[in-house]
């Protein structure tokens, strides 16, 4: 990559501490390189979004490169798409989905430099989709169903420490689950029941290596939604190990269908569905509507 304005955006609480160290390797080697750095990152998510945000839309950078875990995915994208400046990613926080599945080093710094180094020249052009009326992008999967529940619980909890967090997070959500109330409408389908998940996926992955929706394509243009009728709470446990590699497709009851635009709503044949997140992030509650912008975003990551 020839050297340019260089914005960068360090999450230090990313995967429990490890984007810490992470941020000044980054800044270091960026520097050495020759690039004009500006250093993008602040105390609080919401300071860092704001400053990434202003950055790329007053043209002060020419690549926006972040540092952390999908939620610092979900701030670069949210800079980027729909712009010309690229988005380069440092993948060091716990999950990771989004870069696994765009095929980039995880928890290895000069890896990923390399790759952005590599990719400068010639980005990477994929979707994001935009979801309404929230106005916010995504790239990966939004969840409006038990998953969204278990993970704004697990965010919740700052009492837990690692994996015992989720853990508690799953079983505290299962005991009080109730199957929601939805109406999702994809094109001319209309799937309306109380049902236990809602996602819509742009990319394959979401909680760290779950494969909600296998079939997701990164720049296919389209939204794979995966919808799940009401389980009880005990076959709800039984499916979820499965959905880490993509089984629960088979399961009879668990539907999927592809579109470019999606609308949730909640219905009374059941309980409120959860605050919908994306890439891991809060996003808003329901009613949303989710449209898929083709090649909205440009991603150092190799051809
Ligand atoms: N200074 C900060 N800048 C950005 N985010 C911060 C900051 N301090 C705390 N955070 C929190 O970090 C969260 C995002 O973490 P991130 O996704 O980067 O890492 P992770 O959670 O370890 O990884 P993953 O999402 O891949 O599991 C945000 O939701 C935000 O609340």
């Amino acid at each position: 990559m020839r050297p340019q304005r260089v914005g960068v955006v360090v999450n230090p609480t990313a995967g429990a501490g490890r984007g810490a160290p992470a941020g000044p390797r980054v800044l270091g080697t960026l520097r050495a390189a020759g690039h004009d750095v500006l250093d993008l990152s602040a105390p609080t998510l919401e300071k860092a979004a704001a400053s990434a945000r202003a950055a790329v839309a007053g043209d002060h950078v020419d690549v926006l490169v972040v540092v952390g875990g999908d939620g610092m995915v979900h701030l670069g994208v949210n800079a980027c798409a729909a712009t010309s400046v690229p988005l380069g990613v440092v993948a060091v926080g716990s999950g990771n989905d989004t870069a696994t599945t765009l095929g980039l080093p995880v928890h290895d710094v000069d890896a990923a430099l390399a790759v952005i180094a590599r990719s400068g020249e010639r980005p990477r052009r994929i979707d994001a989709a935009y979801a309404t009326p929230v106005g916010r992008w995504y790239v990966g999967v939004l969840s409006a169903g038990l998953d969204a529940a278990v993970s704004a619980r697990a965010s919740a909890d700052t009492r837990s420490k690692g994996s015992m967090r989720y853990v508690r997070a799953v079983v505290g959500e299962l005991r009080r689950f109730r199957p929601y109330g939805y109406r999702v409408v994809a094109g001319d389908r209309v799937w309306e029941q109380p049902g236990t998940l809602v996602a819509v996926a742009n990319g394959p992955v979401v909680g760290g290596g779950v494969r909600i929706a296998p079939d997701a394509v990164l720049d296919d243009g389209q939204l794979d939604v995966v919808v799940a009728r009401a389980f009880s709470r005990v076959r709800a446990a039984t499916i979820f190990p499965g959905m880490y590699r993509g089984a629960h497709l088979r399961t009879q009851g668990i539907e999927t269908f592809r579109s470019t635009a999606v609308v949730l709503e909640a219905t009374a044949a059941g309980a409120a569905p959860p605050v919908a997140c994306a890439d891991g992030e809060v996003l808003g509650p329901l009613p949303l509507r989710v449209e898929v912008r083709p090649g909205a975003l440009l991603v150092l990551a190799g051809p």
